[in-house]
């Protein structure tokens, strides 16, 4: 498994940086737009939304899916028992936003929107032509004006001593949506799962863009994509007692989108999401 770090302004760019999600799940952007101050003041403004008491008024809506998700609701991994160790704030551009932060996350949302309308060109252009052809409509514009787009915001607390045994920040599972894209997180932790089943970190190093397959990419290009496992292991030594901070905007295509002879984005949630048993 090695996933490759792709300078985003070299020629061959797009074509190193598809085949390492078709061979891997994962590629990894540097030199790419999206201003790393930018993303260092959201983590800084979020953590201390996430450490006050303000959290509490916007509690999730189970219908809409918006809001925050504190670690007692926190998601369990499918097949897994244990809740992960982590809460987050779900953003929608039409969902309930603290009004102070609104501006800065809507923004980086739009950002990093457009940046995928441009991976998603790269990873069309670069499919085998039996692979492209099953795309029931260019890549790109199945995000286009889509609201089902989710940006959320982890915070994975520090540890105190009282976290459940066996339970860890993000346990082993993959990503339902189209394509994920996760700047670094200020901690370390991002781990992929090879074809060999071992679990390699994934080049976190901040400034660097992660990307990476969701299943609804894995469906519509007939696996040749693959939606890998991957995980968020826990601290040790100085970082047990620092909260990790990250924010993966999952790509979510409109829902009447056509993604394989079987599924469209609603159909396939749906189903996903009986599976994980929320609805
Ligand atoms: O926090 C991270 O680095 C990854 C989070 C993740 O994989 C997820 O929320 O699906
Ligand atoms: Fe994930």
């Amino acid at each position: 498994m090695n996933v490759q770090v792709v300078d985003y302004l070299a020629a061959d760019a797009p074509q190193k940086f598809v085949e390492s999600l078709h061979k891997t799940g994962f590629g990894v952007l540097i030199n790419h737009p999206i201003k790393q101050s930018l993303v260092e003041s959201i983590y800084k403004n979020w953590l201390a939304f996430f450490n006050s008491q303000e959290k509490e008024h916007y509690a999730f809506d189970p219908e809409k899916q918006d809001g925050f998700f504190s670690t007692e609701i926190s998601e369990t991994a499918k097949g897994h028992s244990q809740k992960d160790i982590k809460e987050y704030f779900h953003i929608y551009p039409w969902g309930r936003i603290p009004p102070s932060l609104k501006e800065e996350i809507l923004h980086y949302y739009e950002l990093t929107s457009s940046l995928a309308e441009e991976l998603l060109d790269w990873v069309e252009k670069h499919s085998p032509i039996d692979v492209a052809t099953r795309y029931s409509e260019p890549l790109s514009n199945m995000i286009k004006n889509t609201p089902n787009t989710l940006l959320r915001v982890l915070h994975y607390p520090p540890f105190e001593g009282k976290e459940e045994v066996g339970a860890i920040r993000a346990a082993a599972h993959e990503d339902i949506n189209l394509l994920t894209i996760l700047p670094a997180a200020n901690e370390p932790g991002l781990q992929v799962q090879g074809t060999d089943d071992k679990w390699v970190n994934v080049p976190s190093d901040f400034g660097h863009l992660i990307i990476n397959i969701g299943d609804m990419l894995q469906e519509a290009s007939g696996g040749y994509f693959p939606s890998t496992s991957h995980r968020v292991i826990n601290p040790t030594g100085n970082s047990k007692s620092k909260s990790r901070v990250s924010l993966p905007l999952f790509l979510h295509p409109r829902s009447e989108v056509v993604l394989s002879e079987k599924h469209t984005q609603a159909s396939y949630l749906l189903e996903r999401l009986k599976e994980l048993g929320v609805k």
